[in-house]
């Protein structure tokens, strides 16, 4: 198979037919028959303004959805690098615990703030890695546990710290040092810079991105901010009230949108209206390759 991007990549999430609805007193289909694809590697931007069901499908994909959302219909089917397809609705409770942060992450909204207040850093990473490798050494914990923090730019003395001793950046880099700690084959990242400041939530998004070049995981990445969006994904899907209404290479997005209301989307955005790619990069022409890899590397 060919991705949006070029890339021959085989596929290791497929979502099919998905309809997630909350049975609340006036019922609300948040997720209407949705369709994705996600390859091996990729990073997808899944985009749309605030309510159109970007979180909740996030959720269903992991199964962390609870009542009163229900899966009304649809098929999640995760596609194991062993070449197992692991069809993730019919998973039992203990198959599920086991599959979550091992083959698939979750860093949340707000996941700053989810570290344990009580627990040092490196009790939190040793107690994750032994949930899933009960067999593991302690040397090879250490190993893992000081790679890890070393691959999202937080000094190894850290281990050591509590939550409350770290700033908003680094405890959402542990986050993510956390939601990598199993070599996960897919990462899904909701709004997980939006609390910090602009400077630092680049800095943490280009690690993302070089990360997942050095790793190969695959990353969906939700947010409502397109222009942010366009510049790390390979491919992105816009949602409107629980449809996705496109699915396309952040290029031929940015250039060349389908859906009216993508374009009235890229449209809201003073800073992509106007003299169209100065947003991404000063001197970037208009004929320049994927943002994407424009943006590869390293800060
Ligand atoms: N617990 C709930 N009960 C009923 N409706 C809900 C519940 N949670 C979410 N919804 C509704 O489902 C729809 C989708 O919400 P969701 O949080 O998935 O959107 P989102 O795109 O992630 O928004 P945001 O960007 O603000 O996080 C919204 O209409 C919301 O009001």
């Amino acid at each position: 198979m060919t991705t949006a991007t070029g890339a021959a990549a085989r596929p290791v999430l497929t979502v099919e037919d998905l309809t997630v609805v909350y049975e609340s007193d006036e019922p609300v289909t948040a997720v209407k028959h949705a369709d994705l694809t996600l390859h091996r590697g990729e990073i997808l931007g899944l985009a749309g303004e605030s309510g159109c069901g970007k979180t909740t499908l996030a959720y269903a994909v992991n199964r962390l959805h609870r009542p009163p959302a229900r899966i009304a219909s649809g098929r999640i089917t995760f596609h194991d690098k062993s070449g197992e397809d692991i069809d993730i609705l019919a998973l039992e409770d203990a198959e599920l615990r086991a599959f979550r942060w091992d083959k698939l992450s979750m860093v949340f909204q707000g996941a700053m703030n989810a570290l344990n207040p009580v627990t040092t850093v490196r009790a939190q990473l040793r107690d994750t890695l032994l949930a899933h490798r009960p067999g593991m050494s302690r040397k090879a914990i250490r190993e893992r546990s000081e790679e890890v923090l070393r691959r999202v730019g937080v000094d190894v003395r850290r281990l050591t710290s509590y939550p409350h001793e770290l700033s908003g950046g680094m405890r959402q880099r542990v986050m993510i040092a956390m939601a990598m700690l199993l070599e996960p084959q897919i990462m899904i990242m909701d709004e997980p810079t939006t609390a910090l400041d602009v400077v630092v939530q680049r800095d943490i998004l280009r690690e993302i991105v070089r990360l997942r070049d050095e790793l190969d995981f695959a990353v969906v990445f939700i947010t409502h901010d397109l222009p942010l969006l366009l510049e790390i994904s390979d491919c992105i899907a816009v949602m409107l009230e629980g449809e996705i209404v496109e699915l396309e290479s952040a290029q031929r997005l940015y250039r060349d949108a389908s859906h009216p209301y993508t374009r009235r989307l890229l449209g809201s955005f003073p800073s992509l209206s106007g003299s169209r790619g100065a947003f991404i990069r000063t001197g970037v022409d208009e004929t320049a390759p994927v943002p994407a890899q424009a943006s590869k590397e390293r800060a």
